[in-house]
């Protein structure tokens, strides 16, 4: 699903009106509704609601949803901040209509705040996307009562205050709501990490806006949709043999960090690949023999660290479908030798994680023998170390999209919202995934999938979408079964499933 800028999405407003056609009066309405319907399979009627309303069209909304919640036999009370002289047309009107049903209070001054309580609902309604500058005066006022408030609050749109698609300033006040239910598209701010309090719970409500405008609208940003994931996952034929599917080598794991070889191991079978052979130094050999019985072990001569030298027959390495190199592999000197001789010597893309950025980051001279379109897989300070230090999330984004760009690469930046960048400048940003993922080991299973990806011929960029949202939904399972708290990366490898 593509992410629009806000001039886009006020042209998509202005292209839905002429080309439907429809009246903008009517298309507030469907907003309107389409927020009401969500909110009404969630709330019950016996929760007292507080729509706070501005005065633009983001206000206008909060009008007729209070209408409409009315309607339905919800008790509302409506409040208007009254911060300045000018409404628009479309608030004024669902103003009017309002007031043939209940008297809105109006807020000027901060005394008119009204006292929240725990069990009530704030609806808030005061700024949407046509914010411009910081909020003051009693805009201010009214968003730090109900940020101080225990009432549970739902922006409407996008929390007043908050930029959907530029920095606020670390003073900026800013709605803080439980929910956010927002029109049509997902938001660029909406899922960036530092935003996370002015977001809370997000959801999409469809409000039909024109589909031909979106699909010619030119965008870098996308999210990733569970159905446009499916869609990604090849289906098997019958006379598939397990050679179809790809021989993957794996290079994991040192003294003390076998588990992240076995853990890579078995997310990459679980995740379809024909064969897989385990590069591992030889303290690893019998461990990876017994904990992963399916894959074939490839014992280096080292006891405790990878240096490449083995004395068993290999295939060389141009030969494997797909290399997955770092999960646990320390950085030793000759660790890093051996990184260095293989991206001197491999010409397709691999899967580089953990240790092997670091690596990277210590030595960039790497980064211009990294084959084109290598998946790179850094967490937040594994990318910093490769690259520099970033003023706020939208600079973040910039140097992620150059840094792809300039080498040629898939950068797979891990977070709340992966962001994969790709070598023609585009991020998609994952939809699945929570908190319990951020444990131990789930980043080595991450490295698993993505190499019997590759192995399995997907496209470094659809290898990467797929497997992160994959991972992610597997993780959300595991956190299902187990609870953020309790779950383990091995329960992400066991729910992992590939159904399209
Ligand atoms: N796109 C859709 O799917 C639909 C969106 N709708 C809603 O419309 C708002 C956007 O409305 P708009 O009138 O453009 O802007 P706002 O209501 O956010 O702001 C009104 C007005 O306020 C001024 N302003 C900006 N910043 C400040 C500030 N810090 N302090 C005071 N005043 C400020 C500025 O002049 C703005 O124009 C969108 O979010 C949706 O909720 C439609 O209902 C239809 C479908
Ligand atoms: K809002």
């Amino acid at each position: 699903m593509k992410i629009l800028n806000i001039d886009q999405i006020h042209a998509l407003d202005q292209y839905t009106i002429q080309h439907e056609p429809i009246a903008p009066i009517n298309l507030m309405e469907r907003a309107a509704q389409a927020f009401v319907n969500w909110y009404g399979v969630r709330f019950s009627s016996n929760r007292p609601v507080k729509v706070f309303c501005g005065l633009g069209n983001n206000g206008g909304d909060g009008m007729a949803i209070a209408r409409l919640l009315i309607q339905l036999d919800y008790q509302v009370e409506v409040y208007v901040v009254r911060y300045a002289p000018r409404e628009s047309d479309d608030f004024a009107h669902n103003h009017r209509r309002l007031k043939l049903l209940t008297a809105p209070i109006y807020i000027e001054q901060p005394h008119d705040i009204p006292a929240l309580r725990h069990h009530e609902i704030v609806i808030d309604a005061i700024l949407g996307s046509g914010l411009s500058r910081p909020t003051e005066g009693i805009i201010k006022e009214v968003i730090q009562g109900i940020n101080r408030s225990p009432a549970t609050v739902i922006a409407v749109d996008i929390a007043s205050g908050l930029y959907a698609d530029q920095p606020n300033q670390a003073e900026d006040i800013i709605i803080e709501p439980d929910y956010t239910v927002t029109f049509q598209l997902p938001k660029l701010g909406l899922l960036l990490p530092k935003n996370e309090r002015f977001v809370g719970e997000w959801h999409i409500v469809n409000v039909q806006l024109h589909q031909r405008f979106i699909d010619q609208a030119p965008t870098s940003y996308y999210y990733t949709m569970p159905e446009e994931a499916r869609l990604l996952i090849r289906k098997r034929n019958r006379h598939a043999n397990k050679g179809t599917f790809g021989h993957a080598l794996l290079l994991a794991g040192s003294y003390g960090k076998v588990g992240a070889a076995v853990l890579a191991a078995k997310a990459c079978l679980r995740s379809g690949v024909g064969l897989l052979t385990v590069q591992t130094p030889l303290c690893g050999y019998s461990v990876i023999q017994t904990a992963v019985p399916e894959a074939m072990c490839l014992p280096d001569t080292h006891p405790y660290v990878l240096t490449g030298h083995t004395e068993v027959d290999n295939l060389p390495p141009n030969n494997y479908a797909a290399i997955g190199i770092g999960p646990g592999i320390g950085k030793a000197p000759e660790t890093l030798a051996m990184l260095r001789d293989i991206l001197t010597t491999i010409r397709k893309p691999m899967v580089i994680d953990a240790d092997a950025l670091n690596l990277l980051a210590a030595n960039r001279d790497l980064l211009g023998l990294l084959p084109e379109r290598s998946i790179l897989t850094p967490h937040p300070k594994e990318f910093e170390r490769l690259t520099q230090r970033w003023q706020n999330d939208y600079d973040k984004l910039e140097i992620l999209q150059d840094f792809a760009r300039r080498f040629r690469i898939v950068v797979v930046l891990k977070g709340a919202h992966t962001a994969i960048a790709t070598p023609e400048g585009d991020i998609h940003f994952n939809s699945t995934g929570n908190p319990g993922l951020s444990t131990g080991g789930t980043g080595d299973v991450l490295t698993g999938v993505l190499t019997a990806l590759l192995a399995q011929g997907y496209d470094p960029v659809e290898a990467a979408v797929l497997g992160v949202f994959s991972h992610g939904l597997a993780g959300d399972h595991a956190a299902d079964a187990r609870g953020q708290i309790g779950m383990v990366a091995s329960d992400v490898i066991d729910s992992l499933r590939w159904e399209n």
